[in-house]
């Protein structure tokens, strides 16, 4: 992307409830295909299978202790360069990678990324759309009382869905991060509804529309402000 192109604000998503940016065809297909090769390139015990989807984890394991910094291969590190030049790392480079495989009618449970990153996620998505969608935390007084609230709690506390469409790239912020919980339905096709609240930044599409998912890899992108060496980490006696 060309420094001038750079400035976030026309990347603004004013319909979600806190600071979102959603910037499309962020990477080129050709960027696109280099980084899957890349993902199904490394060797297989690179991956941790889930029950709902496969990861890899890059730039080492995040701990409230710190974490021993791993660098990123140099496939990540030129992305981290250029979404630390928009900013919204506050000067920090992101030093952290995580690499989700979805297939078709995957996702992941409603969460909040918790306090071991610094509070923005930036995401490239691979392959496929989703619909990342937010809820609003549960209220405290339902808290104590889990399982009653639980059961009706996600539909009530939706609060909306970014779609990210493949080689986009999103920017998750302040309460989006910090407040908010986010997670993926396990569906096989998304419907185009008002609750999409990037929809004018996605081309070609209207409402009602039916998007098929296919395999979809993302790259999470953070950044760890706490590290440590690992000999302060584990000591010397092992
Ligand atoms: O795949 C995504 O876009 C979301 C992944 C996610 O929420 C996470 O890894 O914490
Ligand atoms: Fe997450």
């Amino acid at each position: 992307m060309a420094g001038s192109e750079c400035a976030l604000v026309r990347h603004f998503v004013s319909k979600a409830p806190a600071a979102v940016y959603y910037i499309p065809e962020f990477i080129t297909p050709q960027e696109e295909t280099y980084l899957l090769n890349q993902v199904y390139g490394v060797p297989q015990t690179k991956w941790t299978q889930l029950s709902n989807r496969r990861l890899q984890n890059w730039g080492g394991l995040p701990h409230p202790k710190g974490m021993v910094l791993e660098d990123l291969p140099q496939w990540l590190k030129t992305y981290a360069d250029q979404i630390a030049k928009l900013e919204v790392f506050e000067g920090k480079v992101p030093n952290h990678v995580l690499v989700n495989e979805y297939e078709a009618g995957q996702g992941i449970m409603p969460h909040v990324d918790g306090p071991l990153y610094f509070p923005v996620v930036s995401t490239i998505s691979l392959g496929s759309h989703t619909l990342l969608d937010f809820y609003a935390p549960m209220p405290i007084e339902d808290a104590v009382h889990v399982s009653q609230a639980a059961s009706t709690s996600f539909e009530d506390r939706f609060m909306c869905s970014i779609l990210l469409q493949p080689r986009s790239l999103v920017l998750v912020c302040e309460d989006m991060y910090k407040v908010y919980l986010h997670g993926i339905v396990e569906r096989k096709a998304d419907t185009v509804t008002h609750d999409v609240a990037n929809l004018e930044k996605c081309q070609g599409l209207t409402m009602g529309d039916c998007l098929d998912r296919a395999r979809r890899v993302s790259l999470t992108i953070r950044h760890v402000p706490k590290t440590v060496k690992a000999k302060l980490l584990f000591g010397t006696k092992r």
